[in-house]
């Protein structure tokens, strides 16, 4: 059926929108000379002030080992937010807020000049001693750097807050995970930690629980009565950029799985908390994670695949394999796929397979989710038979083309009695005005300033998804041959042996 465009209304209720601003408050960012800061954090920042949803009272500190004055620092500012273009006046004030401070992680002179400087920006910027601390480090600087805090006071919460946003990988598996949480609690507790999964911050993700628990229709179906199967991609087409040392370290279970995975898996799954706030809500994501089933030896060949990207087979769209990368291991063994076909063990979901993958340099960049209702149980338009109906797919895109689609079955106009599929698709961009959709990290910086951990991983479900892939990552660890790695070329759709998990190869993954 040829497809008309969707006529789609959207009324937005002002009233309905639960919006806080958040109260004075400075934020530190330490590692402010790297990649995430310049690439994610100060843009995300400068989309919340160009929003007006940064306090009067804000400023900026970045601390790094890299010398660098005020000024040269407020410049990096200004390049990585507005590039080349000349600030106007309302960016000077901007780039005013932000102040620099270099020196050792590890040295008390260092957390003195910072502590000196956030008394210096309480008196001048109004930020009244409250500081968000942002760690864009590498993991192992965690326990130093909160040491450190929590020596020179700046961490103590009489007065004013002081929170701790840390950035995956937490941990590498279950015992790090452990031991980091650990090392962490010596100095501050669980309500001032927040872990980051910036899957959590994309508008689209978060839009899954709108659409679970805003609209009625839903739920009655949610459930292994009517859906069949559900089928989670996350694919990306780059390929392991200048992140080697990091990612031949880690590979796709550990970069992927472990955490954005899993939170979207539980996000379509989770029983609905009784209210939209940290701890009831994390708490169902939490018994969402433990109800998974676990993945046991005998199993895993059945259940899980891992590859590795080869050279492209493609003349127009050239890339190296995996090992030829720059800083790889040439003879590398780190999966950059992962294929899974995981169970959830409770009463909602007894037997529908969630069938899950992720992997780079695969076609395009595409996350999904695909949700697949049961076929009809009986067909009235004989001789038309069940098995002869397309089943209904609800489709949940989360980039690019953020959006949704449902399919139904339908008769094709005219006289002849003829079912055809109609998809319905809407794209959130029809109702941005041309405005870009939030990026991830402003949502989430938001939410540090406002002190609201919901979309923050709690410890105990980190914890739980390491103890979910222990199995696996030690069996893949231990013996090659248990899950062997499967090799694809760059563009492909991934390695042909990922369709062995979609029950014997008799059903097939989505085009990516
Ligand atoms: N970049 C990304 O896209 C993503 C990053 N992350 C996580 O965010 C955090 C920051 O990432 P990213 O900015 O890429 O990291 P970088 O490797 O760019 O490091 C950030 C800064 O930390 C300092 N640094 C680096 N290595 C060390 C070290 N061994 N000891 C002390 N200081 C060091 C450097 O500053 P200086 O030398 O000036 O002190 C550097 O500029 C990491 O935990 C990463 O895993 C998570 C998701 C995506
Ligand atoms: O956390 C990570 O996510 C990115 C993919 O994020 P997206 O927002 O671009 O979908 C991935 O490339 C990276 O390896 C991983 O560390």
């Amino acid at each position: 059926m040829s497809a008309k465009p969707m006529t789609v209304s959207y009324n937005c209720r002002e009233q309905l929108c639960i919006e806080s601003a958040p109260g004075a408050g400075a934020m530190v960012i330490f590692g402010a000379s790297g990649d995430l800061t310049k690439r994610k954090l100060l843009p995300a920042v400068y989309a919340l002030f160009r929003r007006g949803l940064l306090p009067d009272g804000f400023a900026v500190i970045g601390v790094a080992r890299t010398e660098m004055s005020h000024e040269e620092f407020r410049r990096e500012v200004q390049q990585a937010v507005i590039g080349d273009a000349t600030p106007t006046e309302q960016d000077a004030s901007f780039l005013a807020r932000f102040s620099y401070v270099a020196g050792q992680y590890t040295e008390s002179d260092t957390f003195e000049r910072l502590q000196a400087e956030l008394v210096r920006v309480s008196e001048v910027h109004g930020t009244e001693g409250n500081a968000l601390f942002y760690l864009a480090m590498p993991p192992t600087m965690f326990e130093p750097i909160v040491r450190g805090l929590a020596e020179h006071g700046m961490l103590a919460e009489e007065k004013s807050w002081a929170r701790v946003i840390i950035e995956k990988p937490f941990g590498r598996d279950l015992e790090s995970a452990v031991e980091l949480d650990r090392a962490l609690k010596k100095y501050i507790n669980e309500s001032q930690i927040y872990r980051i999964d910036h899957y959590m911050g994309k508008e689209t993700v978060q839009n899954i629980l709108m659409l679970r628990f805003a609209n009625a229709i839903f739920e009655p179906l949610w459930n292994h009565t009517y859906i069949e199967k559900v089928e989670i991609t996350v694919a990306e087409e780059l390929g392991v950029e200048k992140r080697a040392g990091y990612y031949d370290n880690a590979g796709a279970l550990r970069d992927m799985f472990q955490n954005h995975m899993i939170q979207m898996l539980s996000l379509i799954a989770m029983e609905p908390p009784a209210v939209f706030e940290a701890d009831a809500y994390r708490d169902e994501i939490a018994k969402l994670i433990s109800s998974i089933r676990p993945l046991r030896g005998q199993d895993l060949a059945t259940i899980a695949v891992r590859g590795q990207y080869v050279e492209s087979v493609d003349p127009e769209r050239p890339a190296p394999g995996y090992r030829k990368e720059d800083g790889v291991n040439p003879k590398s063994n780190t999966e950059t796929y992962v294929a899974l076909k995981l169970f959830i063990d409770n009463w909602r979901w007894r037997g529908v397979p969630f069938y899950m993958r992720t992997g780079k340099r695969l076609p395009r960049k595409s996350s999904e989710i695909a949700i697949t209702f049961r076929p009809i149980p009986h067909s009235i338009f004989k001789p038309i038979r069940p098995k002869d109906f397309s089943q209904n797919v609800l489709l949940l895109r989360m980039q690019p083309h953020e959006g949704m689609g449902l399919s139904l079955e339908v008769k094709s106009p005219g006289s002849k009695l003829c079912v055809n599929t109609l998809d319905m698709n809407f794209s959130y961009s029809d109702f941005m005005h041309g405005e870009d959709i939030p990026d991830a990290y402003e949502r989430l910086i938001l939410d540090g300033l406002l002190g609201d951990q919901t979309l923050f991983v709690r410890n105990d479900t980190v914890e739980a998804s390491w103890k979910l892939f222990m199995p696996l990552l030690r069996a893949w660890e231990d013996n090659l041959d248990v899950v062997p790695l499967c090799f694809y070329p760059a563009f492909s759709q991934g390695p042909k042996e990922a369709n062995e998990i979609l029950e014997g190869g008799t059903l097939q993954w989505r085009k990516i």
